[in-house]
């Protein structure tokens, strides 16, 4: 490995005079670049560099065209062969762990000087630690995966089980008990929605949708009824290999046939003659990660059964516009033979297996909608400050302001009202959420990601061909807009969903409510 170079010290005059081909240095940010061998090298072409560059500050150009973290890239970091003489550079690289100060880049309880009634030191303490994990090791992985459509890197899954992150991602329980979280930061007695909201959250922040989903983000929906319904062998056969990151689970419901119409799926189960196994056949589509919490026709109805992967199951790839690094398959059952123990819940019942945990997987995509809206403000804030068009800065246009400004003031609403409902589930037992937070529930999830497409849509305008390009500046914006559709449609359409919340509204009116 070759010594680190020594950087020198110029005035802008000694820069000034290295204008010409062969001998071609720029200014950006207070450092000087050699570009002289790279000029034919450029991506961006030759061309670029005339005499507005040559020689001459380029700052501005340069961070007009190009994300800072291109200078950060290695190859193009060596350009580098000094600075100017008693000036500082202003622009910096990631801090991993630092809270932005990018107005409205972060919620409000995380911007300084502003206040909340509901997140505590021990919500704090665990926001920082969780944020310089995910910047330290998610973050990179994320945008690595998200680039080569591979799956989440074994080693950032087992990193997050070492922290108890899996089990933390499941909400608060019993399930956490006796584990050390965050290497102790938190208790597993004061663990709390807001802790996992945080954890969500933070981990949205990578800005890579398919990335999260593959990181086990199905045990969110598919453990559930494990961790509430399975025997305790069941339990304890699934569990620890989940927590620990060897396995992973999903839920299994949607199918070619059937998806908001849960009971018109049509894969079936039945019993062998011993009644010691079911045979499961049948057919199940977009499902993510590896065992199944299987919804199933029985004689009685509906039944939902663990089935893990083994003979008779077979997964394909389903390639969507979302993300390959998510692992969406179509799953075939092809006389499957399950043990009955597998059974979640009782025969018939599977319903109500499914229905207990709508709330909490709808809250958690809430939060995650809700946070990945705030990266397309921050991106777009800092878009429209540094892009020129017409000689003046974009956010110097009333039609870019007025975008910002229903971006801001959708991704502040989501996540008041949100904080609202954790509050509400804080206090709640889980029967009380299903009956007074179901509604709420379902209207914020239809309200979030109707509001995240319409942020996507008004991104990829201030940010126009870049806003639809898969690298360079637009390349959040673009990945956001391919994605945010998705999250409109599972855990129930929108309009399913907000008829949901209207008819649990018509039913609790008084009966003796006149005009
Ligand atoms: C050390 C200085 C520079 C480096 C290392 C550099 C590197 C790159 C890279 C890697 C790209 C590919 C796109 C991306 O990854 O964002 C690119 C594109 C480009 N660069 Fe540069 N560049 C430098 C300076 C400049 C300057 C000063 C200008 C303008 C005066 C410029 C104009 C462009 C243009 C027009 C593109 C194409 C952008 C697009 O496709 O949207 N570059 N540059």
């Amino acid at each position: 490995m070759s010594a680190p170079k020594e950087l020198k010290s110029f005035s802008r005059e000694d820069v000034a005079v290295h204008n010409r081909d062969g001998d071609l240095w720029i200014i950006i940010d207070s450092k000087v670049y050699d570009i002289s061998r790279f000029k034919n090298l450029h991506p961006g072409g030759a061309s670029v560099f005339d005499e507005e560059v040559a020689g001459q500050d380029a700052t501005e150009a340069f961070y007009g065209l190009h994300r800072h973290e291109v200078l950060t890239r290695p190859q193009y970091a060596r350009l580098q062969i000094g600075t100017i003489k008693g000036e500082q550079p202003v622009i910096y690289d990631r801090i991993p762990g630092e809270v932005s100060k990018v107005p409205y880049a972060e919620p409000t309880w995380l911007s300084a000087g502003y206040h909340s009634p509901y997140f505590k030191e021990s919500h704090r303490r665990l926001q920082q630690a969780v944020r310089k994990f995910v910047d330290d090791f998610v973050w990179p992985d994320a945008q690595a995966r998200e680039a080569d459509g591979k799956r989440p890197s074994q080693s950032v899954i087992d990193k997050m089980a070492e922290l108890n992150l899996h089990a933390m991602r499941m909400g608060p329980g019993k399930h956490l008990k006796g584990l050390k979280l965050m290497g102790g930061i938190v208790t597993p007695e004061e663990f709390d929605y807001f802790h996992e909201l945080i954890i969500t959250q933070e981990i949205v922040r990578c800005g890579a949708r398919g990335y999260g989903d593959g990181l086990n983000a199905g045990a969110v929906i598919g453990l559930p009824p494990v961790l509430n319904f399975g025997s305790p062998e069941v339990q304890a056969k699934v569990l620890p290999d989940v927590f620990s990151g060897q396995k992973f689970i999903c839920l299994a419901i949607s199918e070619a046939h059937a998806g908001s119409d849960v009971t018109g799926l049509q894969t079936t189960a039945v019993k062998t003659e011993d009644g010691k196994y079911w045979i499961v056949n049948g057919t199940k589509k977009w499902i993510t990660n590896g065992t199944f919490t299987t919804g199933c026709k029985t004689e009685d109805g509906f039944t939902v059964i663990l089935i893990e992967r083994g003979e008779g199951v077979e997964t394909k790839h389903v390639k969507t516009s979302y993300s390959p690094t998510a692992g969406t398959a179509y799953v075939t059952f092809d006389n499957v033979k399950v043990p009955v123990e597998n059974t979640l819940g009782e025969e018939g019942m599977g319903i109500f297996v499914m229905l207990s945990n709508f709330n909490h997987e709808r809250w958690v995509m809430c939060c995650s909608s809700a946070r990945s809206q705030r990266l397309i403000v921050e991106e777009c804030l800092k878009w429209t400050q540094q892009r020129k068009a017409f000689g003046k800065p974009l956010n110097s246009q009333a039609v870019i302001r007025s975008k910002l400004a229903a971006m801001i003031a959708r991704a502040e609403s989501v996540q008041n009202w949100l904080e609202n409902i954790t509050y509400q589930m804080c206090n709640m037992s889980y029967k009380q959420q299903a009956s007074k937070l179901a509604g709420q529930i379902a209207f914020l999830k239809t309200y979030s990601t109707r509001c995240a497409q319409e942020t996507a849509r008004d991104a990829v305008q201030i940010f126009g061909g870049r806003g639809i390009t898969q690298s360079g500046m637009g390349q959040f914006i673009e990945h956001y807009h391919r994605t945010a559709p998705f999250d409109a449609l599972l855990g129930g359409a929108e309009d399913v969903l907000a008829d949901l919340g209207v008819r649990q509204a018509t039913r609790g009116m008084p009966a003796n409510s006149r005009l």
